[in-house]
């Protein structure tokens, strides 16, 4: 009989255990992929710890600590696997647990909160706003009403949570501290500042003020492309490692992290681990937002219309590749600025979407579409539309998001329920229903709702079913 394997921990796998200075809201595998890894391979990696907290079940939190937090991050090429221990993750924490969020949020040693909580958990209106009439966001105003005046009140949101940690930092003195978004959202500092500050409305006395003057809310433009792990993953690693890992992540080689604001506390030296500090990040999230995830967006939606599973077979439908192709040429005429080289960024893409060992589930990239599509193809289309040209490739996206939710595929949305609403309209009605969710401006525009209109059906065949070209 074979013996178990032994478990991954910090007896078998002796890593240091830096203090808790990082303190990390939405402990997915993304953040495990990428902040934790710069925050390990940073030269004071000696002095900064990871304390991570869960989004809404503990269950990723109770996992991780059963090992000591260790992980194995396995970087996955189209030639084979590697594989690394990351130990920068020193305490993982149910997300719930807010005394203990707000204990080490108003500790003075804690100098950075990152965030990696999904761009629909900042509870944006259509206009970009913070929308402070989502039941989320209400109820967590309540509870910050409640517990600023004694009462019982815990909010339930990430950023509810984080504000009512924020007030116990203000209350112990512990003086200035950097917020740091790391969700694919245009400008995500300025997002997430918005964010904190409606919610912290509900607190009242002064804590939006205290906010504003010593909270710095960075920006940044993160890259890493890290798909769910599967049972495969986990049976790989016992194999190639010789140890049992319940929560190995599984990465793409490449790694890109921009980052543009103040650290008042300090923060680690990131920049030695590869990441890039600049003053202007608009460019290059724009070139990440719409060349990566605008085409992600487009694969999603026509990908699965035409019956593919991942990115890398949607991306070898010639169909889906030229709808891909077609949105950057579009997108393009919009990315200016030293340093950019889109021509090399989009052959370096290619290369990485047709990494077939990479399985980026497209149900996964379909979700949450109403919050991704108004940063993805609406001001690509809306800049193209200025310029006096149609936007037919961001329609193109447009259209296989309406053919895929009338189509009824299952999704996950914010505003699933206006979705429905609009899909249960007809024709033209039922295209300017789904806009107006994602752009009131683009809705009332008739010349983008009959281009939107007249691209309905562009992926409604299979594969297989398409004739051949002539
Ligand atoms: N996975 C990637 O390749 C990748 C790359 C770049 C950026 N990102 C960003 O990171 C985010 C998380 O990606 P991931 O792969 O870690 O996902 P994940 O599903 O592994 O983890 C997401 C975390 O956020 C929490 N969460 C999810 N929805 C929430 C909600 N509505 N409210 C509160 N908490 C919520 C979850 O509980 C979990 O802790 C993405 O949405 C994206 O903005 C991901
Ligand atoms: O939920 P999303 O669409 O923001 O993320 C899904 C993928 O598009 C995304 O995770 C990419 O892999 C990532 O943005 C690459 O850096």
């Amino acid at each position: 009989m074979n013996a178990a394997p032994l478990a991954l921990n910090r007896s078998l796998k002796p890593l240091p255990k830096p203090p808790v200075r990082i303190v990390h809201l939405g402990l997915g595998a993304f953040h495990r992929s990428h902040q934790a890894w710069y925050t390990q391979h940073a030269p004071d990696a000696a002095e900064w710890g990871i304390a991570a907290f869960t989004g809404r079940r503990p269950d990723a939190a109770a996992a991780l600590s059963r090992q000591d937090c260790l992980y194995t991050l396995v970087e996955r090429s189209a030639g084979g696997d590697s594989f690394e221990v990351i130990g920068s993750i020193v305490e993982a924490v149910d997300g719930a647990n807010t005394a203990r969020l707000c204990e080490l949020v108003a500790a003075k040693e804690t100098a950075v909160v990152t965030l990696t909580i999904t761009e629909a958990a900042y509870g944006l209106a259509a206009d970009g706003t913070f929308d402070a009439g989502t039941p989320g966001a209400a109820d967590d105003l309540r509870a910050l009403s409640a517990a600023a005046s004694g009462e019982a009140g815990v909010p339930g949101t990430p950023l509810g949570r984080l504000v009512l940690a924020l007030a116990r930092r203000r209350d112990s003195g512990s003086g200035p501290i950097a917020v740091v978004s790391c969700d694919n959202l245009s400008a995500n500092g300025e997002v997430a500042r918005r964010a904190v500050l409606g919610l912290a409305s509900g607190w009242g006395s002064g804590l939006a003020g205290w906010i504003e003057a010593n909270v710095s809310f960075v920006s940044t433009s993160v890259d890493r492309i890290t798909p769910r792990t599967t049972e495969a993953d986990i049976a790989e690693v016992e194999e190639q490692c010789g140890y049992s890992d319940n929560s190995p992540v599984v990465a793409e080689p490449f790694r890109n992290w921009v980052l543009s604001g103040d650290f008042p506390a300090g923060r680690p030296r990131w920049e030695e681990a590869g990441a890039v500090v600049v003053g202007d990040i608009e460019p290059y999230e724009n070139r990440k937002l719409w060349l990566l995830n605008g085409s992600h967006s487009i694969l999603a939606y026509a990908g699965q219309l035409r019956g593919h599973a991942t990115v890398a077979d949607a991306l070898a439908d010639p169909l889906c590749r030229k709808a891909v192709e077609d949105f950057w040429d579009e997108a393009a005429h919009h990315l200016q600025g030293e340093g950019l080289d889109i021509p090399t960024y989009r052959r370096a893409l290619l290369e990485r979407f047709g990494n077939e060992r990479i399985a980026h589930r497209l149900a996964q990239i379909a979700a949450d579409a109403t919050t991704k599509l108004r940063m993805r193809a609406v001001p690509v289309m809306a800049a193209e539309r200025a310029d006096g040209r149609s936007g037919a490739g961001s329609a193109l996206m447009l259209a296989a998001w309406i053919d895929y939710v009338t189509a009824g595929n299952d999704f996950q949305d914010p505003l699933a329920a206006e979705i429905q609403a609009a899909v249960a309209l007809d024709g033209t009605n039922r295209v300017q229903g789904l806009l107006r969710l994602v752009s009131a401006a683009l809705a009332e525009d008739p010349g983008v709702v009959a281009l939107v209109s007249r691209l309905l059906g562009s992926f409604a065949t299979t594969p297989a079913a398409t004739p051949a070209s002539t």
